[in-house]
């Protein structure tokens, strides 16, 4: 859907962006996560048409972004991390006034707000003065505005900063609901955890540069050692600690003060998964849980090898 390929963005002298390359499939959910300064923003609008590249090639959709950058941006919806004030406009007037600046006739805009501000759970709230929304509704409402064309990609940046958990689920149960419907999404966040959550693709992006790129899965087993298993095994403790200690990829075995093995795995999710059924084969094994390491903790690692403010 979107490819990225050797993207350079200079202010002046400094290198802001530096020669990033990644590709986005249709219908998946990519998550660009990184510290502050990190180049997210600055990435995030040059996709969306809204800041000239230094140099770099992006296709959308197969074409050159830039070659009829109108069209392009029908096809995109792009969410800024602020978004302006709006003295005495209620929020369909709202709706209405960015319908008419992409250039929609208003009779058609009337008709997809109701279903807009149902979408983003604020169908009751169409005649409310913007200013007298929450913050967390207000998310919701830019989310609205920049579905108001019907794009297929959805470029947020940081939509769910400032809200609290509460509106955090409610927007990530907003954006999987578009996915259905079969937007892809871009989406920047500090809030890792919930990027590890919600998205199918990650991008991590750390001064200017992107060192890991993938499938969010793939992601998480690149970066993290080794993995800790905790497994129940009903009978036959020793027997089952000794076959453990035999398996390839079990770096050690412990058992916890409520009679669990703690197995340090160093195989990736489908070695383990052949772990469970060997061991599954033999022994009465009640639970197996790999205990994942969290975006967060990972970010801070990459970060901090990398110098970055994390
Ligand atoms: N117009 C500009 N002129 C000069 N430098 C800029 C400009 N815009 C951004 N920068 C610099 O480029 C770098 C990347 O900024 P960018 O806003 O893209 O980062 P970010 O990852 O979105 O950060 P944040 O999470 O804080 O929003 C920063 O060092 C920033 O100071």
């Amino acid at each position: 859907m979107f490819k990225i390929e050797n993207l350079v963005k200079n202010y002046g002298n400094f290198t802001a962006v530096n020669d990033i390359s990644f590709e986005i499939e249709k219908g998946s959910i990519f998550g660009l996560i990184g510290p502050n300064g990190a180049g997210k923003t600055t990435t995030m609008r040059i996709m969306a048409t809204l800041l000239t590249k230094t140099s770099g090639n992006i296709f959308l959709g197969g074409q050159d972004l830039y070659k009829d950058i109108k069209e392009s941006r029908k096809m995109l919806g792009y969410m800024p991390d602020f978004f302006g004030v709006y003295d005495d406009l209620r929020v369909s007037e709202y709706l209405e006034f960015y319908g008419e600046a992409y250039g929609l006739n208003l009779i058609d805009v009337r008709k997809v707000i109701p279903d807009l501000l149902e979408l983003v759970g604020l169908g009751h709230k169409r005649d409310d003065f913007v200013n007298n929304l929450s913050r967390g509704m207000k998310q919701r409402l830019c989310l609205a505005r920049t579905l108001i064309h019907q794009p297929e990609v959805l470029i947020l940046d940081e939509p769910a900063s400032g809200l609290d958990p509460r509106a955090r689920v409610e927007l990530r149960n907003i954006l999987k609901e578009l996915q259905k419907m079969g937007k892809t999404i871009i989406i920047s966040s500090h809030i890792l955890l919930e990027l590890s959550q919600l998205c199918t693709h990650v991008g991590i992006i750390v001064d200017g540069k992107m060192p890991i790129i993938g499938p969010m899965d793939k992601v998480l087993s690149q970066v993290q050692g080794n993995t800790l298993v905790q497994i129940k095994v009903l009978e036959d403790l020793e027997r089952a600690k000794l076959w453990l200690l035999e398996q390839h990829k079990v770096v050690n075995v412990d058992i916890n003060n409520l009679g669990d093995f703690e197995v340090t795995f160093s195989g990736d999710e489908r070695e383990m998964a052949v772990l469970l059924k060997e061991m599954a084969e033999k022994f009465l094994v009640l639970s197996f849980n790999p205990q994942r390491q969290n975006l967060e903790e990972i970010f801070m690692e990459l970060t901090e090898v990398n110098g970055g403010e994390g």
